[in-house]
């Protein structure tokens, strides 16, 4: 057996997989890169095989022919047949999408811990993921920044003595724009995140506030917090990553530059904290102001949506996401107005009939339907009959 860890890395080619790549480069001697997946980007996928030599196989949907010097895995079922054949140690799921669900579940089942950027695991997926991990007796490592913070703050404390999560929002690119002038928001102006660079979707779900609906069903998930006890509270700055009360009225937050490498590191490497880059380090003499506002659920509708939709449990999470997903897919074609990506999940949410128990097939007729009911409803309108 390799005495360094072998990573296996879904979404290689993406925001995430690119700032894992610079954190396995910094440490040549503790990690190996055992294998790699794209949805589509086949030269992206191609340069970094070359880079690294070791990895095992890599695997993409479709393939222009060209030779390659790895193992390259094509097809609709590439992923599952990618981590069937590579011999890996931990999976770094940062597959965008419902598409990371199957990966995530397959790799705890398969007996591997999971680095997770895929948030949608959770959101989609909940229920089912946990009670995965109680079975198989496997950990998930939170990579999204917040999880990450609220991870980094709980370390040698007891679950008991915490009383409340506190998740920061940015506010995304529109958090100074009132709704009625979102009406006619592009998706030019939506992709402008104020703090972080990232992948479309989750920028979109940023400036939607649906990304911090995720995060709190993710929170639920992750540290088995009732929801009732994890609110969030807008922070322009996005240096604060978010915040733990304890029952004793003490608050732990972590802070630091808007730097994912970080989180990521932190997933693959914790306790160790090894130096990462010194010029982009929080210097606090410079940081003019932290600030932090009570949420508007009247600006952020979508927030309280996703507060019952967590609480409902059971399959409501997949049919938000494939709803969303399908809808700021339409918004960033065109097909549908900003606020219509509200409008979307919340027809999906009423349409869909809901499941108590789902089990991965299930979840995936969910989320089908889910897209399906966002496709008839820009075509038909979205009121229910
Ligand atoms: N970016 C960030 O800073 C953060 C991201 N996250 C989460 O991490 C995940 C990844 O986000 P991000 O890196 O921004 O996304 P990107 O869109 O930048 O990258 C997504 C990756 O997934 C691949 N992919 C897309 N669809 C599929 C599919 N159906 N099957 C297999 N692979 C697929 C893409 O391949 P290809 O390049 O070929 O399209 C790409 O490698 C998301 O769940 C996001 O919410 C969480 C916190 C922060
Ligand atoms: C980097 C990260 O974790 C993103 O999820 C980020 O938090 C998005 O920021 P907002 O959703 O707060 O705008
Ligand atoms: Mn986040």
């Amino acid at each position: 057996m390799s005495e360094k860890k072998r990573i296996l890395l879904l979404g290689a080619t993406g925001s995430i997989g690119r700032q894992t790549l610079d954190v396995l480069r910094r440490h040549p001697d503790t990690f190996e890169l055992a294998g790699i997946s794209a949805g589509h980007n086949e030269d992206a996928l191609q340069e970094i095989a070359q880079e690294f030599p070791e990895i095992q196989a890599a695997s993409v949907e479709s393939t222009d022919g060209r030779p390659w010097q790895t193992d390259l895995i094509t097809g609709a079922d590439h992923v599952a047949r990618l981590m069937d054949r590579v011999e890996y140690d931990l999976l770094v799921n940062a597959v965008v999408g419902f598409a990371g669900l199957a990966p995530t579940l397959k790799a705890l089942e398969s007996g591997h811990d999971v680095a997770l950027a895929n948030k949608e695991s959770l959101v989609a997926g909940g229920p089912l993921v946990k009670k995965t991990l109680a079975e198989t007796g496997r950990r998930l490592y939170p990579i999204d920044s917040e999880h990450s913070a609220i991870w980094q703050c709980i370390q040698g404390s007891r679950e008991k003595d915490v009383n409340r999560l506190i998740i920061t929002a940015s506010g995304g690119s529109f958090r100074d724009r009132s709704r009625e002038s979102l009406k006619d928001a592009t998706p030019a102006e939506a992709l402008k995140h104020p703090n972080w660079a990232m992948g479309k979707r989750i920028t979109i779900d940023s400036a939607t506030m649906v990304n911090k609906g995720f995060e709190v069903i993710e929170a639920h998930y992750l540290f088995d917090v009732p929801f009732e006890r994890i609110e969030t509270v807008l922070h322009p700055q996005s240096i604060v990553h978010s915040m733990v009360e304890f029952k004793d009225g003490a608050v732990m937050a972590q802070l630091g530059s808007a730097d994912m490498r970080l989180p990521i590191q932190y997933a693959l490497m914790m306790p160790d904290r090894p130096s990462l880059e010194e010029d982009n380090r929080l210097d606090m003499t410079r940081t003019q102001s932290l600030e932090f506002r009570e949420m508007d659920m009247e600006r952020f509708p979508i927030l309280k949506t996703a507060y019952e939709t967590g609480k409902a449990g059971g399959s409501a999470g997949a049919v938000f996401n494939g709803a969303d997903e399908e809808a700021v897919a339409l918004f960033l074609e065109g097909k549908l107005p900003f606020l219509g990506i509200e409008d979307a999940i919340r027809y999906a949410l009423q349409v869909v009939p809901f499941v108590q128990d789902p089990d991965y097939e299930a979840l995936r007729d969910c989320d089908r339907l889910a897209r399906e009911a966002v496709r008839y409803g820009v075509s038909h309108g979205f009121q229910v009959e």
